[in-house]
């Protein structure tokens, strides 16, 4: 596995700050912490201790033990880990906090402080208990006063500039500040907040990721409706909106209906606010939402009514939303307070232009709304800062904090370890992959800093913002006319000290006041990002060229233990067979040879020119039986044609019998007998009744068939399982057959007895619990034989001819697979339906990573955009097969019944 940390070495005095350095660790699944330590220091380039004992690693104030396992929390994905001290900005939640507060808006937006002690002042100096970087506000600004019963006052002190309380001067006496009412000093808007949201359940992978449910439903409201038109006169409060009111703003929404006209307007108003900066977050309930993680991460798909809309900052706009800026003469009680001003990305792109420092604040609160409200299947995301008139290091220090965030991460085949362009050649390359990519299966936002790199990216970035790609180009410069043209909306940051925007475009707006966040807290938003995950399978991206199958089967430690428990989960009769074999584009890939839905007559054919991966594939599927059934009620006979290709399957307790049909005609001959008695047997112990049928009546009664047990069954090929026990209750029997038509060839002398057997089977089997898995090289020889007329499951690996691949699953399009990966091919299944896939492997050796020592090396941002350095599958050359591996598992947990 391999995870992300950063490692803070200890300062080298009080005071002095704590250097960071970003490490990517490589080691195998359950490592310990203690294993990796003195690497972890080495990294930050603390030498000398040789072993861990001397090593202490925190994570905020907790030292760690020595047995957590990396991958586990807190050694997840993006986790900081301080060296030999705990770390010393770590944000500890202060007991008996007695009320949040949140900087809702604003240049130096996103701060969530937890408010205890009497006394709180707000203000731009480093001495104010909440320091706000923002030029407007004064040294200590106001101060918020905690009384014992958990109420809060706010005055102002004796500010430049002064403090509105939802819009209404605040006075030097104390004034009540209810949770959700709005200060705003300086250009930065503060608010207490009411009750923390609901966390939602994680699941730690053991991989360094946490799982996280799907996000909630989205709100039912389509775009433009409801807060955009205020009530005539105010009705009883909706009580959608009531409740977003109070948990926007922590009161109670008024339930009666005041008399007056005007107020009922100004009641309307308020709630529309409300609702609307509820419905486009503010930073600092962004950084809750990830780091809880909170209701709202993730809740964008691409269908929903705000995915790709951005807020930029609030304003006191018109009720007329979605149309032109208040009208000069518009009084101001008829402007809706502090709302947030959007811009619709995927209505042309989006133009940023000030000054530099406030730009990348700017650009960094858009990230963070699209990476905590999208997910990563929904959107991708590219970073692009390759302006040469900026130095190299400084571009990648400002995008650094970016790294963490999933988005980035290529999951369209794209050549790099994240979608990164910080010089003009990854530059270039990521532009070229946005403008190749055939048919973009979700949207991308692509961020530009500056002048793209090069003549030939900027031909490119002109190109994308022609339309037609499904990428949405985020650009920034310094001034508005260095910008591209062809944006839909251009907002550029003005006022004396650059807190305010103006946006241009289809809903200009003047005056707003800008959301920035600083880098510390992008990063901080970015690290709690890192490790969640999705639950459902990650769709939409490639479909991968190597695959391991334990790890698809959730076995990359696999123990005689873990399979046991599956075996022991099992219901008590065979009704299902299911072989997993690797993944699509979407899912799991699985062939079902029996289960309630199907008919009973379910047989295989596979198909694929030399070297296409069949012999794996038919590996990959008995293994995968034998790990989701007990060799006592599934049995495997395995023939091979030319060759050893199925007797690394030997091992399988499963396998009553591997025949290599070639090299032992007699065997042949007994076998395909037994396999014809094997079938008549059946028929007259079923007498007419389906094999799941008979064996649940069966199941209850008789007592079932001690495993085969570890003896292996390599060596001349015995009668399969099923006809040794003919008493007992017969295991369900797949017939496994390599290089069908070698079977089929004239001079094969074991061949036509082999071949009938096979028919019969095909045409009887089914339905007795006799399965066939056949796989042929020559397509054309098959077709049109029992086996091939009888197999509902169709697999055409890549083919020579598209005739092949036609014949195998009615297209040619595995006529077009590249050589580059076996494995690859097309599945048809019985309802029709095809889909490409990829096999998975279980004959590669144990990966390297399962058995090396770690490995600790420190991450460069700016070689992140570069393809990863490239190795032959990393294996050990002369280590037992993943397959040897299950094989000995799978004899224990079936000697140990
Ligand atoms: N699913 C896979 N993933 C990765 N590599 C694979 C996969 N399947 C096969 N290979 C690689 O391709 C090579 C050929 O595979 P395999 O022997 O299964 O092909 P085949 O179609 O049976 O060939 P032949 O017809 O010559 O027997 C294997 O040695 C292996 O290295």
């Amino acid at each position: 596995m391999q995870i992300r940390l950063t490692v803070l070495r200890p300062r080298t005095g009080p005071g002095a700050p704590a250097t960071a350095t970003d490490v990517l660790v490589t080691a195998p699944v359950g490592t310990a912490l203690g294993a990796l330590s003195v690497a972890l220091a080495g990294a930050v380039g603390v030498r000398g201790p040789r072993s861990a004992t001397h090593v202490h690693l925190y994570a905020g104030s907790e030292r760690i033990d020595d047995r957590t396992p990396l991958g586990h929390p807190p050694l997840l994905d993006g986790a900081l880990l301080s060296l030999g001290e705990p770390d010393p900005q770590a944000q500890a939640a202060p007991a008996g906090a007695a009320a949040e507060l949140r900087v809702v808006g604003g240049p130096d937006a996103g701060g969530v402080h937890r408010l205890h002690g009497r006394q709180i002042r707000l203000g731009r100096s480093s001495e104010a208990d909440v320091p706000l970087d923002d030029p407007d506000v004064s040294r200590m600004h106001l101060a918020l006063q905690l009384a014992a019963d958990g109420s809060v006052t706010v005055h102002d002190l004796g500010s430049t500039n002064g403090t509105l309380l939802d819009g209404r001067p605040l006075a030097e006496e104390p004034q009540p500040l209810p949770p959700g009412a709005l200060l705003r000093l300086g250009e930065s808007t503060v608010a207490l907040a009411a009750a923390p949201e609901q966390a939602r359940a994680t699941t730690p992978d053991g991989l360094g990721h946490l799982q996280v449910g799907p996000p909630a439903p989205p709100a039912v409201r389509p775009a433009g409706q409801a807060e955009e038109q205020p009530p005539p006169a105010a009705p009883s409060t909706p009580s959608r909106t009531r409740s977003l009111l109070s948990r926007t703003l922590g009161r109670t929404a008024p339930t009666a209906a005041p008399a007056d006209p005007a107020l009922q307007l100004q009641r309307a108003r308020e709630r529309q606010a409300a609702a609307l900066r509820e419905r486009f977050p503010d930073p600092a309930a962004l950084l809750l939402g990830a780091l809880g993680p909170g209701p709202r991460l993730w809740e964008r798909l691409p269908a929903h009514p705000d995915a790709l809309v951005v807020r930029l900052g609030t304003a006191d706009l018109p009720t007329r939303l979605g149309g032109a800026a208040a009208a000069p003469d518009e009084a101001p009680e008829a402007l809706l307070p502090a709302v947030p001003v959007t811009v619709e990305l995927a209505a042309g792109g989006l133009g940023l232009a000030g000054p530099r420092e406030r730009l990348l604040g700017l650009a960094r609160a858009l990230l963070a709304q699209l990476t905590v409200l999208h997910p990563p299947s929904g959107l991708s995301l590219v970073v692009i800062s390759a302006d040469g008139r900026a130095a190299a290091e400084q571009r990648a220090e400002d995008w650094s904090w970016a790294l963490w965030l999933p988005h980035l991460r290529p999951t369209r085949g794209q050549d790099c370890r994240l979608l990164f362009g910080l010089d003009p050649a990854q530059a270039e390359q990521r532009l070229t992959e946005l403008l190749a990519d055939p048919e973009p299966v979700g949207p991308t936002v692509l961020l530009v800093d500056g002048d793209p790199g090069s003549a030939a990216a900027r031909e490119a970035l002109a190109r994308l913002l022609r339309g037609g790609h499904a990428v949405h180009p985020v650009c920034l410069a310094e001034a508005p006319d260095q910008l591209p043209p062809g944006l839909g909306a251009t907002a550029v940051i003005t006022g004396e000290v650059a807190t305010q925007l103006s946006l241009r475009g289809p809903r200009p707006v003047e005056g707003a006041a800008l959301d920035a966040v600083s880098p510390a807290w992008a990063e901080r938003l970015a690290r709690a990002l890192a490790p969640l995950r999705e639950t459902a399978p990650v769709s939409r991206g490639p479909i991968p060229e190597a695959l391991r199958l334990l790890d698809l089967l959730e076995l990359d430690t696999v123990t005689p233990a873990k399979l046991s428990a599956r075996w022991a989960g099992l219901p008590s009769t065979t009704g299902t067979a299911s072989a997993l074999l690797g993944t699509t584009r979407d899912d799991l890939c699985t062939v079902e040879l029996a289960n309630a839905e199907l008919p009973e007559q379910q047989h295989v054919l596979v198909g694929g020119a030399r070297g296409a991966g069949k012999s794996e594939l038919l590996r990959t599927l008995a293994a995968s039986l034998a790990v989701g059934e007990r060799p006592d009620r599934l049995s495997l006979l395995l023939i091979g044609g030319a060759g050893p290709s199925l007797a690394a399957c030997a091992e399988l307790p499963h396998v009553g019998a591997v025949l290599d049909a070639a090299a032992d005609p007699r065997q042949a001959l007994l076998t395909a007998e037994a396999l014809l008695d094997e079938l008549t047997h059946r028929e007259e112990l079923f007498r007419g009744r389906p094999f799941a049928a008979w064996y649940a009546e069966q199941a209850l009664r008789s007592t079932v068939v001690a495993p085969r047990g570890a003896t292996p069954a390599t060596g001349p090929a015995a009668p399969p399982a099923a006809v040794a026990t003919a008493t007992a209750p017969p295991p369900r029997l797949v017939v496994v057959v390599d290089d069908y038509d070698e079977l089929l060839a004239p001079q094969s002398p074991a061949g036509r007895p082999l071949a009938r057997a096979l028919a019969a089977v095909a045409q009887r089997g089914g339905r007795l619990g006799v399965h066939l898995v056949a796989a042929t090289g020559r397509p054309e020889l098959t077709v049109g034989t029992e086996v091939d007329n009888a197999a509902q499951w169709r697999i055409a690996l890549r083919t020579d001819h598209p005739g092949d691949s036609d014949l195998l699953v009615h297209v040619d399009d595995a006529a077009a697979l590249p050589d580059s990966t076996p494995g690859r091919g097309y599945l048809r299944r019985p309802d029709g339906a095809v889909l490409a896939f990829q096999t998975a492997r279980i004959t590669g050796r144990i990966p390297r990573t399962a058995t090396l020592r770690p490995t600790v090396v420190a991450l460069d941002p700016a070689q992140l955009g570069t393809p990863p350095t490239r190795r032959p599958v990393r294996e050990l050359g002369n280590g037992p097969t993943d397959l040897a591996l299950l094989a000995s598992a799978l004899q224990r947990a079936a000697a140990s019944g």
